[in-house]
């Protein structure tokens, strides 16, 4: 494996933002809200990224896209924009902008059928032309830097990622995303970061590799196959939200460093849950954390090896909970038992 600190030697910088590494945490619509970001990013992530918000709702003041683009203590601060029409984009930029972000990203990867249904999401690659003109109305409305995220194109038969790279940096887009993947694909087979390289050699701002990448060693391979310029990380962050920021301190320092141990993931996982029913309010929250909740569940269990009843068991009892203390309380009896199982 290559030394990681030969891979990219300077810093990544999105128009005059530098970012402190090179790992992304991915948009994630239902999990990267404002607390998972804030903690994302204080365990070390480079940068991190709003779950996408239709620009026409933000637009109309929906209480909820308020909210999606909301970050307070995050910095540098992404919020990704979705919709079709370029005079939506342009004023939900600059809401976000206003707002206080300080990069405005626009989703043109999304594969969920009511997105694209809408022409929005990745059913944008299917129209370049009316792709590049929501592109130059969000570049144009803002003085933020503008990035943009896509997939490989539409289906296999219309691989034109480099295509719409290559227009989106001519109309002002400082940094590109790829997801490894086309939209038909929708979350099947394995990321392609092999084909993520036509876009690097079509385009001149830096390129993120995404897709599937789970480990450090996974981060290298995808760099290497892609000769991008950073990763981003999205489902491997669920349960694991020091990930993104071992990552990006191993590909600076090329030292390992071990998973947290249970009782700082335990940590972790209660300010998460708080910080979550707060953002929210409590009735809300709760249905929100939830996921969380799961996954560090999930992934703690995994790492202490303990019987699937038991996680079965703390699953149940846990994301039935109404009472946030007696959410924190099981939360500490469940650990204690997964590391009996540790012990054991
Ligand atoms: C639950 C979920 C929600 C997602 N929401 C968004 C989104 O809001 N915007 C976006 O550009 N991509 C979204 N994606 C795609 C991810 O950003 C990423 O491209 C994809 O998960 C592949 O990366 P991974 O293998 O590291 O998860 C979502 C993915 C998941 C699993």
């Amino acid at each position: 494996m290559s030394n990681p600190d030969s891979l990219r030697p300077n810093p990544l910088k999105i128009g005059g933002i530098e970012v402190a590494n090179r790992v992304v945490l991915a948009p994630m619509s239902g999990v990267t809200d404002a607390p998972f970001r804030r903690l994302v990013a204080e365990l070390g992530a480079g940068l991190v990224v709003s779950e996408m918000t239709a620009s026409d709702d933000l637009v109309n003041g929906k209480p909820m896209s308020q909210l999606r683009c909301e970050a307070a203590g995050i910095g540098p601060h992404v919020v990704q924009l979705a919709g079709c029409e370029a005079k939506w984009m342009a004023e939900g930029a600059r809401i976000a902008e206003a707002a206080g972000a300080d990069i405005i990203d626009i989703n043109m990867g999304c594969p969920a059928r009511h997105v694209t249904g809408g022409q929005s999401g990745s059913a944008l690659m299917r129209d370049l032309d009316h792709a590049e003109r929501l592109i130059e109305a969000t570049v144009g409305a803002v003085k933020v830097p503008v990035t943009l995220k896509m997939r490989l194109g539409w289906d296999e038969r219309s691989l034109n990622a480099p295509e719409l790279a290559r227009r989106a940096e001519a109309a002002g887009v400082q940094l590109i995303s790829v997801h490894g993947r086309t939209r038909c694909q929708f979350y099947k087979g394995e990321a392609d970061w092999r084909a993520v390289r036509a876009v690097k050699d079509a385009i001149r701002i830096p390129l993120v590799v995404n897709g599937d990448i789970t480990s450090f060693d996974k981060a290298v391979a995808a760099l290497e196959a892609s000769s991008a310029d950073a990763v981003m990380v999205g489902r491997g962050a669920q349960g694991q939200p020091w990930l993104p920021g071992q990552i990006g301190r191993q590909l600076q320092s090329g030292v390992a460093e071990a998973v947290p141990p249970l009782r700082e993931q335990l940590r972790y996982v209660r300010t998460l849950y708080d910080e979550i029913c707060h953002h929210y309010g409590l009735r809300i929250g709760l249905r929100h954390a939830r996921k969380h909740l799961g996954s560090a569940l999930e992934v703690a269990a995994g790492y202490s090896r303990a019987p699937a009843a038991a996680l079965k068991n703390w699953r149940s009892r846990i994301l039935t909970a109404e009472d946030p203390h007696a959410v924190h309380r099981s939360l500490g009896e469940a650990f204690d038992d997964f590391a009996w199982s540790t012990a054991a």
